[in-house]
C-alpha cells in the first residue's frame, strides 16, 4: 500500500453459507450481514465501539437495503458514531472493500476498517415488468377513484409475470456460466480436469474442517454451524454423470452443477487496523495487506469474461517486483472450475502472456500444492459479494498458521473484471 503505515488484518468472521433456498430462506441481506458483523465485534470485544469505517455490499440488492452497511453496522452493535459505505464491483466487492480501506489505512486517514459483503440468492428482488411499474407509480399518485381505475386501463394478467433475476451479462445476453463454457472451449479445458479440480475443492474444504480450521472463523446463524455445500462424500464418479448446465443442446458442453460454484447464500466480514490501533485493544495481528490491484478485459470484444485477474494479478507482481516463485500461497477463487483451469493456462501460454499482459516472458506455472490449499468456492459456495472476505480472512489465518510468508489472492467479477492482493505474514 502507498502509505507510512502498515495495514493489519485482525481476523474475519463470517456465517456458514448456504446453498440458495435452504438455511437461509427466511435471511435477507442485512440480517445476515448484520450477523457477520456481530460475531466479528463479539470476537474482538468490539461491541459499541466506533470503527472508523465499514464497508460493505451485496450484488443482488433490494431498494429496502438503502445504505446496507450502516444499517448492518448499527444493526451489529457497533456505536452509532460509525460510518458505513456501501460499494459494488459483483464478486470483487469485499475484497476491493478491504483494499480502500487499507489504502485509508496506510495514508492514515483512517485507523480501522470492516470489508464486508452479503448476497442472497433466495431472498432475490421480485421486479415485473416496466408496463406494471408504471401502473403502480400511477396508481400512487392518483387522487380520485376516477385516477385510480384509470392507472388500471387495458390491464392484463401478463404483466404480472416478474422479471426473473438472472446471471446475464448486459453486453452480451450470455450468463456466467455460457461465458465459462466458451473461455473452456477456446483453452481445450477437459470436463474430467474441471471435475478434478471441483473435487480438490471439497477434499481439501472437508479436511479443512476435521482439522478445525474454520471453528474460530465461523459464526452460526439460522441454526447453520457449517457451510452445507462442503461435499467430503462426493466422487469423480458421481460428477461424471451430471449433465451440462449451460450448453445443453451441443454435446460439447463440460461444465456442471458440480464443477461450477452453486447459487449461494451468506456473509462475511474482515478487518483490518492500523498496528497501533489492534495492539492498543491487546488484538492480534496476523498479516499485512501489502498491495491490491483492479483491472478489466475487453470481453465485449472477445477475450474471456472471467481472465481478467490474469491481468491484474500480472499488474500487481510486476509493482511489487515480484514473481510467482515469490508466494507461498495462491488463494484463486473459483467460480468455476474452467475459469481456474483457463486462468492457469494463460500464465503459462506464451502468445497470452506477451499479447494480452505484455510481458515477454510467460508468468509460469503454480505449484497445485499451494493452490486453494482450505478449498475454494466450488467447495464453500459462493454469495457473490461475501467471497472476497472469505478469502482474505481464511488466508490471513493460513499464513499466521502455516507460518508461510506470502500470498496471493485473485477474484473475477462479472463485466469482465478481476481484483487481486497481496497478504504478507505478520512477524
Ligand atoms: C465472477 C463469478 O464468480 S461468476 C460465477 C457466478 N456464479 C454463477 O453464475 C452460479 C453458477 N451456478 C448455477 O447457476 C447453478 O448452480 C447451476 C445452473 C450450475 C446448477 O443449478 P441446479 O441444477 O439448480 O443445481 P443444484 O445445486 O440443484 O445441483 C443439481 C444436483 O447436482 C447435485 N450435485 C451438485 N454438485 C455435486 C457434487 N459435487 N457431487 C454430487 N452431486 C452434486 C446436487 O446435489 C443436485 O442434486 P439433487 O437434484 O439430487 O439435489
Amino acid at each position: 500500500m502507498n502509505g507510512t503505515r502498515k495495514v493489519a488484518i485482525v481476523g474475519s468472521a463470517r456465517i456458514p453459507f448456504a446453498r440458495g433456498n435452504t438455511a437461509y430462506a427466511d435471511e435477507s441481506n442485512l440480517s445476515m450481514l448484520s450477523t457477520a458483523l456481530g460475531g466479528l465485534a463479539d470476537k474482538f470485544n468490539l461491541k459499541g465501539e466506533k470503527i472508523d469505517e465499514v464497508m460493505a455490499g451485496a450484488v443482488i440488492n433490494h431498494s429496502r437495503d438503502f445504505n446496507l452497511a450502516r444499517e448492518a453496522a448499527l444493526d451489529a452493535g457497533f456505536s452509532p458514531r460509525t460510518p458505513g459505505t456501501t460499494m459494488q464491483i459483483a464478486c470483487g466487492t469485499s475484497l476491493q472493500a478491504a483494499l480502500t480501506l487499507a489504502g485509508k489505512i496506510a495514508t492514515g486517514e483512517i485507523d480501522s476498517g470492516i470489508a464486508a459483503g452479503s448476497d442472497s440468492v433466495s431472498d432475490s428482488p421480485v421486479v415485473f415488468g416496466d408496463k406494471f411499474q408504471h401502473r403502480m407509480i400511477d396508481l400512487s399518485r392518483a387522487r380520485s377513484a376516477r385516477e385510480k381505475l384509470g392507472a388500471f386501463k387495458g390491464f392484463s394478467l401478463g404483466e404480472l409475470t416478474p422479471v426473473a433475476p438472472s446471471t446475464q451479462e448486459p453486453r452480451t445476453g450470455l450468463s456466467m456460466g455460457q461465458h465459462c463454457e466458451l473461455m473452456a472451449r477456446e483453452w481445450g479445458i477437459t470436463r474430467q480436469a474441471q471435475d478434478e479440480l471441483a473435487l480438490k475443492s471439497h477434499h481439501n474444504a472437508a479436511r479443512a474442517y476435521d482439522e478445525g480450521f474454520h471453528d474460530d472463523l465461523l459464526v452460526p446463524c439460522a441454526g447453520l454451524v457449517k457451510d452445507n455445500n462442503v461435499r467430503a462424500d462426493t466422487s469423480l464418479e458421481k460428477m461424471a454423470t451430471m449433465k451440462p448446465a449451460f450448453d445443453k443442446s451441443s454435446g460439447h458442453g463440460t461444465l456442471t452443477a458440480a464443477n461450477s460454484t452453486p447459487l449461494t447464500d451468506g456473509a462475511a466480514s474482515v478487518l483490518l487496523a492500523s498496528e497501533e490501533w489492534a495492539r492498543a485493544r491487546g488484538l492480534p495481528v496476523l498479516a499485512y495487506l501489502t498491495m491490491g490491484r483492479v483491472a478489466a478485459n475487453d470481453f465485449a470484444g472477445g477475450e474471456g469474461l472471467l481472465m481478467a485477474p490474469t491481468i491484474a494479478v500480472s499488474e500487481m507482481l510486476a509493482r511489487s517486483n515480484l514473481t510467482f516463485a515469490d508466494i507461498d500461497v495462491f488463494e484463486l477463487h473459483e467460480a468455476f472450475a474452467a475459469q481456474v483451469l483457463c486462468t492457469l493456462k494463460a500464465w503459462k501460454d506464451p502468445k497470452y502472456c506477451k499479447e494480452v499482459l505484455g510481458r515477454e516472458t510467460v508468468m509460469g506455472e503454480i505449484d497445485p500444492e499451494k493452490l486453494n490449499r482450505k478449498g475454494s468456492s466450488l467447495a464453500y459456495g459462493h454469495p457473490f459479494a461475501a467471497t472476497g472476505a472469505r478469502i482474505l480472512g481464511l488466508t490471513a489465518k493460513l499464513l499466521a498458521s502455516e507460518e508461510k510468508q506470502r500470498a496471493l489472492i485473485s477474484v473475477c467479477t462479472a463485466g469482465g473484471m478481476g481484483v487481486a492482493a497481496l497478504v504478507e505474514r505478520a512477524e
